[in-house]
């Protein structure tokens, strides 16, 4: 099991003063969509730049020309990239095609995906790497979380790795965990706490504890 940092209300030289802090113990960096926004993908290329040892996840939740998005998340240096479960299979095909040339993953964010078991059996056999289940902020704000998801995505994903995502933090953290996604995504958890280095430490022996 893995842990990936998420930043998304930083700007690039706030998010590098932040991984620096807890660079020794998360896997994956992902440049959260609030950042793309705001900075472009120069955010992945900086990133990825400071920090080469680490994996930089483009969170650009792809909608459309899975391809030619993939393409340019890769110029810039990512090595993961997101795609939306609500998207064609068009899309995600061809997101997966770029990837695989790109020698990169992709992943497939759930978010507002209405029937999960079904649309994740349906994109497990797209080839995607990994699928993930995702509270976005707007439905943190309703009190909603995907804890009931991931269980769901275990029963039916057979090839991809599972990630959850959405308002995980370090009392909740255990719970997810029993539920054993491959990859557990953190952003305010750490970002918004006192003690990054501290929350982020405990957090990664946690996670090493699940498989
Ligand atoms: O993807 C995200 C969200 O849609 C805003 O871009 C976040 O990265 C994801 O929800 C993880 O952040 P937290 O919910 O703060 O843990």
């Amino acid at each position: 099991m893995k842990l990936q940092l998420a930043l998304d209300l930083v700007t690039i030289p706030e998010g590098i003063e932040l991984v620096k802090e807890v660079e020794a113990y998360i896997d994956i960096v992902e440049i959260g969509t609030p950042v793309v926004i705001n900075e472009g993908l120069r955010a992945v290329k900086e990133m990825k730049e400071a920090f080469p040892n680490l994996n930089v996840l483009a969170d650009l939740k792809i909608m459309d020309a899975g391809g030619y998005e993939v393409m340019k998340a890769s110029e810039a240096g990512a090595d993961i990239i997101t795609v939306l479960g609500v998207a064609d299979d068009s899309t995600i095909r061809g997101a997966v095609e770029e990837a695989k040339k790109q020698g990169n993953e992709i992943m497939v964010d759930m978010i507002n995906v209405k029937d999960i078991e079904a649309r994740a059996k349906e994109i497990d056999a797209l080839g995607v790497d990994y699928i993930c289940v995702h509270s976005g902020y707007d439905h943190q704000a309703e009190g909603k979380n995907s804890f009931a998801d991931l269980s769901a995505i275990k029963r039916v994903v057979k090839h991809a790795k599972t990630a959850i995502a959405g308002g995980i933090k370090l009392d909740t953290l255990p719970e997810v965990i029993q539920a054993n996604p491959d990859l557990v995504i953190v952003g305010g958890g750490i970002t918004g706490q006192q003690d990054k280095k501290s929350t982020a430490s405990t957090m990664q022996q946690l996670v090493k504890q699940g498989r």
